[in-house]
């Protein structure tokens, strides 16, 4: 293209390039909005195609909202079609009624569509700037170690999930990659949103942040450094989180270990675990509150306590943490004798007996035995001299709350219920004096709960 070179921006998103690891094996895709941030960026990878020797290709996300983002969209595909470079336009459907806002809304869609393309880096524009307005609008937010810690200059996130995240501008000026942009010759395009005030994120740039770099004219680069310090910070607390995990018995923790936790420290094990699953973060007074209830509630009492878009769950000595839509009950299964069958986020283990538990051989003179949830209007007898009673009955005399009662495991023999687990045994079924029987034993163990397993 017969641009000059600036080396100084080339040198430095090479080092970011070469710090991240990218390789002659990588496959990189410029985020390409067509604003002067990505388009440098973009042209910038290109030239440095020849050095590391990564593919590298293109995307756009057409989000269907301004009248000129066909023109946008053209431009990217112009642009790389020029130099040689595939492109991909992503056209979105931007949700016109998101609690955040359109703007939010936007994003989300945007980072939505880039997250499923099929390559190992999303390389993105921003810059130091970007990051400083991202600190200082997270800190007026109330935000947390984590969320003032920004952006980082590459995150690699869950390769089999979605592509890392790279930005080799973000310890540079925007000035200077518009000097930079205009040397090199280039042609961009310019916003027509980024002007208008009424999105938050531009009022704290051109009212909030200039008033700030006249008091202190290195504002801009002070906060991309106190980024930095929170994010040494944020990763030393997700280093004590998954100390704590461990200590606490991975999976499922033990909610006795758990609560042997001081208050911080259990906060940071549950964000630890929420961000891990992918939830929003709940607001600081909902976690505050969970862990005050956690406390206070007794050993025994279950728990299902709602942070955000998960819950937190306890129940016996078990804790955990699942989505919140996740009341479904777990997949139903035979039985055919294995000593345990996996069961949601844990399994029954069926332990050999004398004389308790399940009769052996009732159990084998029977039909098919299953292992699965609760059905509609079922009834168990647990003492020959009483009469059959109704699952909602038994679970308020046995104190098992509502939204456990569909992950309850029922053994279930001929389409009738001969054990529920927290309950009992059905007196059909019931192991007499002497004979072999075998007693299922629900436990949460085994499968990571939080990754939301059967
Ligand atoms: N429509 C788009 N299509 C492709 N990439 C885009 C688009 N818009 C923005 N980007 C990418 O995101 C970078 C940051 O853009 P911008 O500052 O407008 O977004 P932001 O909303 O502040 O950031 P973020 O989306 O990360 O929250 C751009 O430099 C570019 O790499």
């Amino acid at each position: 293209m017969g641009m000059v070179v600036h080396d100084d921006l080339r040198v430095e998103v090479g080092r970011v390039l070469a710090a991240a690891g990218v390789g002659a094996q990588s496959r990189l895709c410029c985020a390409l909005s067509g604003g002067v941030d990505s388009v440098s960026l973009f042209t910038l990878l290109c030239t440095l195609q020849a050095d590391f020797g990564y593919a590298l290709s293109a995307a756009h996300v057409h989000h269907r909202l301004s009248p000129n983002a066909d023109a946008w969209a053209a431009a990217c595909a112009g642009r790389c079609a020029q130099v040689g470079i595939p492109f991909r336009l992503l056209r979105v459907t931007v949700a016109r009624d998101h609690p955040g806002g359109l703007e939010a809304a936007a994003r989300e869609a945007r980072h939505a569509a880039l997250d499923s393309l099929d390559c190992d880096w999303l390389v993105f524009g921003h810059h130091q700037d970007d990051q400083a307005e991202t600190v200082l609008f997270r800190l007026l937010r109330g935000a947390g170690v984590h969320g003032a810690a920004a952006m980082a200059a590459f995150d690699r996130c869950r390769p089999a999930v979605r592509p890392g995240r790279l930005r080799p501008l973000l310890g540079v000026r925007r000035a200077q990659i518009l000097a930079w942009a205009r040397a090199a010759g280039l042609h961009w395009g310019e916003d027509e949103s980024n002007a208008d005030t009424r999105y938050t994120r531009n009022a704290l740039r051109h009212q909030l942040l200039p008033v700030a770099e006249r008091i202190f004219p290195a504002a801009v680069p002070a906060l991309a450094r106190a980024a930095e310090n929170f994010r040494e910070a944020d990763a030393l607390l997700d280093e004590l989180a998954a100390l704590d995990a461990a200590a606490c018995g991975g999976g499922p923790w033990s909610r006795s270990a758990v609560l042997a936790l001081g208050a911080a420290r259990l906060g940071n094990l549950l964000r630890w675990q929420l961000r891990r699953g992918g939830a929003l973060a709940p607001s600081r007074a909902r976690l505050v509150e969970a862990v005050r209830q956690l406390h206070v509630a007794d050993a025994d009492t279950p728990l299902r306590l709602v942070l955000g878009t998960w819950a937190c769950c306890a129940y016996r000595d078990a804790l955990w943490l699942e989505p919140d839509e996740a009341a479904a009950a777990p997949a139903a299964r035979d039985w055919r004798g294995e000593a345990t069958l996996p069961w949601g986020a844990g399994e029954v283990v069926f332990e050999p007996t004398l004389g308790a538990g399940l009769s052996r051989a009732r159990l084998s003179g029977a039909g098919a035995v299953r292992l699965e949830a609760r059905r509609q209007g079922m009834k168990l007898r647990l003492d020959w001299r009483r009469p059959r009673r109704s699952f909602k009955n038994l679970c308020q005399e046995a104190a098992v709350p509502a939204w456990l009662r569909a992950r309850l495991p029922v053994l279930w023999v001929e389409g009738e219920p001969v054990w529920v687990a927290g309950i009992g045994v059905a007196a059909e079924f019931a192991c007499a004096a002497g004979e072999p029987g075998v007693i299922p034993r629900w436990r949460l163990s085994g499968a990571d709960p939080a990754r939301g397993s059967g």
